[in-house]
């Protein structure tokens, strides 16, 4: 774990799995940050409660990392129900679906993460089962098939995406509540790191947490993770406290720079300084200039580079921020977005988008 890319890569990797098992919350009053979202899913929990049935189909959207999965277990702990856990790649022939919807215990919660990722057969047979609880099982092939409508129990579906506009409109209506996950503040950044202290045993001051919490790229899995790298740090070159001082060094050392940025967000800012001088330049070609695929760059650069005004999607292209310019240790020019006097503080910039993730087709390719 000695390469930037991974030490602030949102994906969970190997070992981690069993480490942040250990660290997730286990309800929802224990949920760090995202305090719309707990509250409006309190609501639908309670009332299902009340009801004494399974709550409306939910859809969390979000960068990785942001708490998606901690949040589906925590639907089934709340309700008290099982957890069936899948995700899209997973359910690549319908069949693979069916399975899993007729072996269903009533009201039992079924995750499927990366659901943007589900075949279109088995997307198909989503459709019938969320609305009445039912899949036909087709038997036989060509002209001959029939299909047998199987009832299945009353089920409650969780579906994740890091992608949520990759979804056909008939599966997106179908869920009665959409959870948008947006990255997380330093302040709760520092309360997920407190919690995650106390539970591994970590001597952390707020100073040493608010050092993390800075470079953490607003993800609760990448302030764990980098949490563990400065606790080795400190026990090995310190004495254990993972005070500011002992933070930062050793979060130099491992090349997360001062706003959390890593190798990939870099190179995708300085090959649009360098090779297109700030942009607009295409989706496809920022992501051939860094070697990666367009997707990665789409969804996992860019979320978190837009959000810290470094770069705006243009109908045009993505075009560096003035903010990029100077972070990547450069002069702006008179004209990058955010340099303009015209453009007074606080005024979105007509035609970009640096507040939101935007419409993700509009200026790709
Ligand atoms: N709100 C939170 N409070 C405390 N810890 C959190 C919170 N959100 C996430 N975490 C921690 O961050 C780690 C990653 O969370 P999780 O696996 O739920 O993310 P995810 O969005 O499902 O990611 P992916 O889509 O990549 O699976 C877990 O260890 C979890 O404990």
């Amino acid at each position: 774990m000695n390469d930037d890319r991974e030490l602030v890569s949102p994906d969970a990797a190997g070992d981690e799995r069993a480490i942040e098992a250990a660290l997730r919350p286990k309800r929802l009053d224990e949920f760090i940050g995202q305090a719309r979202v707990r509250e409006q899913l309190s609501l639908v929990l309670q009332s299902a409660l009340a009801r004494g049935r399974p709550p409306d189909h939910i859809l969390m959207s979000g960068s990785p990392g942001l708490g998606k999965t901690t949040l589906a277990m925590i639907i089934a702990a709340e309700l008290g129900v099982p957890l069936r856990v899948t995700s899209g790649p997973a359910l690549e022939r319908a069949g693979d679906l069916a399975a899993i919807l007729s072996t269903l215990s009533e009201g039992e919660v079924l995750f499927i993460d990366e659901i943007h990722r589900t075949s279109r057969p088995a997307q198909e047979m989503l459709y019938l089962a969320m609305e009445d609880f039912r899949v036909d099982i087709v038997v036989g092939k060509g002209p001959g098939a029939t299909a047998i409508p199987l009832d299945i129990a009353p089920f409650t579906l969780v579906g994740a995406t890091t992608r949520a506009g990759l979804l056909p409109a008939p599966l997106r209506d179908r869920f009665g509540f959409v959870a948008h996950m947006d990255f997380y503040d330093v302040a709760e950044l520092e309360q997920v790191l407190h919690r995650s202290a106390r539970l591994l045993s970590v001597n952390l001051p707020p100073d040493g947490a608010h050092e993390i919490a800075r470079r953490s790229r607003g993800t609760p899995r990448i302030a764990n993770r980098l949490l563990r790298r400065v606790r080795d740090y400190a026990e090995v070159r310190a004495d254990g406290v993972v005070s500011r001082e002992v933070a930062a060094a050793a979060l130099d050392l491992y090349e997360v720079d001062s706003e959390g940025l890593d190798r990939l967000d870099r190179a995708v800012l300085h090959a649009l300084l360098h090779r297109f001088g700030g942009g607009p330049v295409g989706l496809s070609t920022l992501a051939v200039a860094v070697g990666e695929e367009p997707e990665t760059v789409e969804v996992v650069a860019e979320p978190f580079l837009v959000r810290q005004g470094l770069l705006a999607r243009t109908p045009r292209g993505r075009v560096a921020t003035a903010a990029a310019w100077l972070h990547m240790g450069l002069t702006p020019p008179p004209d990058a977005v955010g340099a303009s006097p015209a453009v007074p503080d606080g005024e979105p910039v007509p035609g970009t988008d640096t507040a939101a993730a935007g419409d993700p087709e509009a200026a790709a390719g």
